[in-house]
């Protein structure tokens, strides 16, 4: 499994132990429903932590009960979360419990399991994105054209800074993702070993969708 030393320079492994423990609970077989949803959402807060780590900061004078005093805050516009659905939701939840005012933009994209294509259902943006931080969000990067698919359609609809996080990365998704958009950051909590021919990550985690709303 690749770490951040053989990866393109926009990829960052999140390799925290906290992380990578939850990833391991994450992805057993026995996890149940309830307990893939409450650890996708624990993973996807502590992401989120990594993720915003460079924001703008500015100071602001506030009073304390001692005295008055300059304190920094965010600066500038908030920011948006779009979560490709369904299995994105799973992570957008967990991420506002950290950014409880981000905007949230929904963009839906199922694989048609013949082509491994992603198609289109939906689309839902907050029309200012273009003046927002927009992290793009989906457990699972396999091929990596559902995601390189979104970033496109986010562009297009004027997003000009994007980073892209996931829960599980294959190395081929990565590939076809760094390629098409090269200055898009990507985080991802691990990078596995191989794709199966049906498109799985191995070992991964099965169907990120499925295993988060049980629906198999
Ligand atoms: O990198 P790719 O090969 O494009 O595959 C990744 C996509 O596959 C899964 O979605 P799926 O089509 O199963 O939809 P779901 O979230 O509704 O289950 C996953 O959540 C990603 O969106
Ligand atoms: O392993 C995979 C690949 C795509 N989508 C999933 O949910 N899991
Ligand atoms: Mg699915």
């Amino acid at each position: 499994m690749a770490d951040n030393t053989t990866l393109p320079a926009q990829v960052t492994v999140i390799g925290h132990p906290l992380v990578r423990h939850k990833l391991t609970l994450l992805r057993q077989v026995g996890t149940a429903t309830s307990e893939f949803r409450r650890l996708a959402r624990e993973i996807s807060l502590l992401m989120a932590y990594e993720l915003t780590r460079d924001l703008p900061i500015e100071l602001t004078e506030i009073e304390t009960p001692l005295e008055v005093m300059q304190a920094p805050i965010l600066a500038g516009k908030k920011l948006c979360i779009v979560s490709i659905l369904r299995a994105g939701n799973g992570i957008a939840d967990g991420m506002l419990e950290l950014l409880p005012s981000a905007r949230v933009g929904h963009v839906g994209l199922f694989r048609d399991h013949e082509t491994l294509r992603p198609v289109e259902y939906y689309r839902k943006l907050p029309e200012d994105i273009g003046d927002r931080l927009v992290i793009v969000v989906d457990p699972m990067l396999a091929t990596g054209h559902s995601a390189a698919a979104a970033l496109a359609l986010l562009k297009q609809a004027g997003a000009t800074q994007l980073r892209f996080a996931c829960l599980l990365a294959a190395p081929e998704g990565l590939e076809v993702l760094t390629r098409a958009h090269p200055d898009v950051p990507v985080f991802t909590c691990a990078v596995d070993r191989q794709l199966d021919e049906r498109g799985y990550i191995r070992p991964g985690l099965g169907d990120a969708g499925d295993r988060l709303y049980g629906t198999k």
